[in-house]
C-alpha cells in the first residue's frame, strides 16, 4: 500500500480510477510515499523521510524545492501541456478585456441607478470613455513558446494579429506546432520594440525573475498591454505600476493578485484562474497521477522535471530503482555490489539529465536487506528502493 498525501483540494472524484487497495489517498494521509499538489508551497516544509515522489497537477513547479528533492533522489513530476488550452483561452480573453475596456465598462453599467430611460440615457452619454481598439493588425509578442505560448501565438494569428515569439530554449516539439506565420525573434529586447501587446508564458526561475523590468517596459510601444499568466515574480512590480501610471502601459492583465497591483486602477487582476476549468483540472490530475503511480509501482520516470525519462519493461523479477549522481563510476559500483551478493542483472537502464541520473535494475533473484543497504551507501547513490514483483497498476 502506498500513501499519497494531497493538498489544494484535489477532488477525490478525480482520483476514482486509482486502486484504493494499493493507494491510500487524501489530505489526512501521513507518512507519504508521494505528495500530490497544485500551488501549495512546499519550500518551507520539512521533506518527509518516507517521501519518494512529488506530483504537481499543473505546469509550474516554483512552489516545490526541486534542488533539495533532487539531492535526496526524489523525482518531481508535472503535467506538461495538460492545462495549456485553459490558459490559452483565458489569455485570449485577456486581450479582449484590455482592448475593449470590458471590466471597467461592465462595472460602470452595473453601478447605474434609475429606471430604463435613465440608464439608457447614461449609457449613451458615457460609453465614449470605454471605447477600445481592435486586435486585428495589432502586434503581439509572446515570451515563452512552450505548451501555452505556442497555442496563444497560433490563436492570435487566427484573430488577425501579427505575432512575434521569443524562446531561446524552444523545443523541436513545440516548434513543430508553431504556426509558420509567427515571426521568431532572436532577442527579447528586439521583440519588445515591435509590440503593442506582450504576453508572458515562461516558468518562474532564477533566470526569469523580474525579467520584465523598467528598462524592458520602456521598449514597448506607448499604450501597450502587458498580460501575465506566468507568475507574479516574472515582472518587476514597481516598474509595472510606474508604467501604468505614466500611460506607457494601457493595461496590465494578471492572474496574480498582490496588494500593490490591486491598487492600480488599470490593472485587471484575476484570482489565479488560468487552469481552473473542469477539463484542465481533470487532465492535470490524470496525467500526473499516472506518472506518480507508474513511478511508485514500477520505478519508471515520465514527465519529471528533475530526473530523466527512464522506462524498462518488467521482466517479472525484483527491480531496484536507484537515483544517483550523474558521475563516472556510479553504475559500475552498483553492479559490483550486486555481483558481490551473487545477484545477476537481467536488464538495466540508466539515463542521465544534468547532474542527476536514474537507474533501473532487474534482478534474477530476491535482494536482501544488507545488499539494499550496501547499494544505498554506495558513493553517488542518492536513493534506492526495491520494487517487488508486481502485476497491473490500475484496476
Ligand atoms: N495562470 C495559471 O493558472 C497557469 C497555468 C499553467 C501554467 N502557468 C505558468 O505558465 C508557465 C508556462 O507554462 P507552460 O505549460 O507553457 O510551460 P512549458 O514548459 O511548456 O513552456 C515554458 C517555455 O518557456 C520557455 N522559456 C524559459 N525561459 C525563458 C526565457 N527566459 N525567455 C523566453 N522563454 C523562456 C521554455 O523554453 C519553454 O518553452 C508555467 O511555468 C507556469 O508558471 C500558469
Ligand atoms: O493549479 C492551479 O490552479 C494553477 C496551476 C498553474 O499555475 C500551473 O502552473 O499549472
Amino acid at each position: 500500500m502506498f500513501n499519497v498525501q494531497t493538498y489544494d483540494n484535489i477532488p477525490a472524484e478525480r482520483l476514482q480510477w486509482v486502486s484504493r487497495e494499493k493507494f491510500s489517498i487524501g489530505p489526512e494521509v501521513s507518512r507519504p510515499d508521494a505528495i500530490l499538489l497544485r500551488s501549495h508551497d512546499l519550500h518551507d516544509a520539512p521533506i518527509p523521510a518516507t517521501l519518494l515522489a512529488v506530483g504537481r497537477a499543473g505546469s509550474g513547479v516554483n512552489n516545490i524545492p526541486i534542488e533539495a528533492l533532487s539531492k535526496r533522489g526524489i523525482p518531481v513530476f508535472n503535467a506538461p501541456g495538460a492545462n495549456a488550452n485553459a490558459v490559452k483561452e483565458l489569455t485570449i480573453a485577456a486581450l479582449f478585456l484590455a482592448s475593449r475596456n470590458i471590466v471597467a465598462a461592465a462595472g460602470f453599467v452595473r453601478s447605474l441607478q434609475g429606471d430604463d430611460a435613465t440608464v439608457q440615457k447614461l449609457v449613451e452619454k458615457e460609453k465614449g470613455q470605454f471605447g477600445g481598439f481592435e486586435l486585428a493588425g495589432r502586434k503581439l509578442g509572446v515570451v515563452g513558446l512552450g505548451a501555452i505560448g505556442v497555442q496563444v501565438a497560433n490563436t492570435a494569428i487566427q484573430l488577425g494579429m501579427r505575432v512575434y515569439g521569443f524562446d531561446p530554449l524552444l523545443t523541436v516539439e513545440h516548434a513543430l506546432h508553431l504556426s509558420p506565420s509567427v515571426t521568431s525573434v532572436g532577442s527579447l529586447d528586439d521583440l519588445l520594440t515591435e509590440v503593442d501587446f506582450l504576453t508572458l508564458h515562461i516558468p518562474l526561475d532564477n533566470d526569469t525573475r523580474r525579467l520584465i523590468d523598467g528598462r524592458r517596459l520602456s521598449r514597448l510601444n506607448d499604450g501597450a498591454v502587458l498580460i501575465n499568466f506566468s507568475r507574479a515574480g516574472v515582472v518587476e512590480e514597481a516598474a509595472v505600476c510606474a508604467a501604468l501610471q505614466s500611460g506607457k502601459l494601457h493595461a496590465y492583465v494578471t492572474d496574480f493578485a498582490t496588494r500593490t497591483i490591486l491598487d492600480q486602477p488599470r490593472a485587471i487582476v484575476l484570482p489565479h484562474l488560468g487552469a481552473s476549468t473542469a477539463e484542465a483540472e481533470s487532465n492535470c490530475v490524470n496525467s500526473v497521477v499516472e506518472s506518480v503511480v507508474d513511478f511508485l509501482e514500477n520505478g519508471e520516470i515520465r514527465n519529471s522535471v528533475n530526473f530523466p525519462k527512464v522506462t524498462l519493461p518488467r521482466s517479472g523479477g525484483t527491480r531496484l530503482a536507484i537515483a544517483n549522481e550523474n558521475a563516472p563510476g556510479v553504475v559500475s559500483r552498483i553492479s559490483s555490489a550486486l555481483a558481490a551478493a551473487e545477484l545477476n542483472i537481467e536488464n538495466l537502464s540508466n539515463k542521465s539529465r544534468d547532474d542527476y541520473a536514474f537507474t533501473l535494475v532487474d534482478l534474477n533473484a530476491d535482494i536482501g536487506p544488507e545488499t539494499l543497504q550496501l547499494i544505498r551507501s554506495t558513493k553517488g547513490v542518492l536513493s534506492a528502493r526495491l520494487i517487488p514483483k508486481s502485476a497491473g497498476f490500475f484496476e
